[in-house]
């Protein structure tokens, strides 16, 4: 078939004669960081959950690995691991009883799930809330906990839709680091944010979506090169293609204390 870890093929998805989606085409290489870009309202939600088999296309093909979503949900679900926005867990199990829940729902073997457990236990720093009831968790730390257990079964792709919301900078720095580790050993990563700082410092491509419609798609050298000016940041670049108002951007730069005229 290709050699894409994630292909949208012309993808559509209508609600009621609205189009949330409409015919995205999308490539993505195995190892990329790739971060998907757009106002609310876009349909980047709409289309992780296209990408996760959560929704049907109304048109159009998804392919995980070569293997086609609608066709084979299950094959292509054991590929990926979704961390979705809002975290809804079970609250009445503990941190431990959560993760050795999911090391079971993937056939994971005893040994090995300790060790990835403890493992990613410990680089989130919520080893010590382990035994804890999840309900008792704060946000963050139920966002951690989601993580871990996505990770559990050495996902090939993993799919995180605004990861860093409630997250505090140190976890950021870490989610970062484990994200950048996971891309290193050939894991293909896709996430949404609005917060484009780290966008441009985490991924190696992007796409730039509104209004259902794929607007820009490249590595971020390719996006830079869309630039007016040397030093504008992606910010700039998405305010501009997002057809902004001026004085929106102006705003923005003066609550970051940056005085440009
Ligand atoms: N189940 C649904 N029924 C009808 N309309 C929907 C449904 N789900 C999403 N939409 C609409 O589709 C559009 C895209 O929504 P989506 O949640 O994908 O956007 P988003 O890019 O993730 O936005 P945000 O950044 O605000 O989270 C919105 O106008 C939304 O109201």
């Amino acid at each position: 078939m290709n050699d894409y870890a994630i292909k949208l093929g012309n993808v559509t998805k209508e609600y009621n004669g609205f189009y949330a989606v409409r015919g995205m085409n999308l490539q993505i290489s195995k190892g990329e960081i790739f971060g998907f870009l757009g106002p609310n309202g876009a349909g980047k939600t709409t289309t992780i959950k296209m990408l996760t088999g959560l929704e049907e296309p109304t048109k159009g093909n998804v392919y995980i690995l070569g293997i086609n979503v609608q066709e084979n949900p299950i094959e292509a679900k054991k590929k990926i691991a979704y961390i979705p926005d809002k975290v809804n867990i079970y609250g009445k199990l503990t941190g431990w009883e959560f993760l050795r829940f999911m090391a079971s729902v993937f056939h994971i073997d005893e040994g090995v799930f300790e060790e990835k457990a403890n493992h990613y236990l410990s680089l989130l720093e919520i080893e010590h809330r382990a035994d804890d009831y999840i309900e008792n968790y704060s946000h963050g730390m139920k966002q951690k906990i989601t993580l871990c257990g996505a990770l559990i079964h050495d996902p090939e792709i993993i799919i995180l839709d605004e990861p860093t919301v409630g997250l505090d900078p140190k976890s950021t720095r870490t989610l970062k680091d484990i994200l950048t580790n996971l891309s290193k050993e050939g894991k293909t990563i896709f996430l949404s944010s609005h917060i484009l700082e780290i966008v441009e410092q985490m991924c190696t491509s992007v796409a730039i979506v509104q209004d259902g419609r794929l607007i820009t798609t490249g590595t971020m050298e390719e996006i830079r090169n869309k630039a007016e000016k040397a030093d504008d940041s992606l910010e700039d670049i998405f305010l501009r293609l997002t057809g902004e108002r001026t004085d929106v951007i102006h705003a923005v730069q003066a609550l970051k204390g940056e005085d440009r005229k």
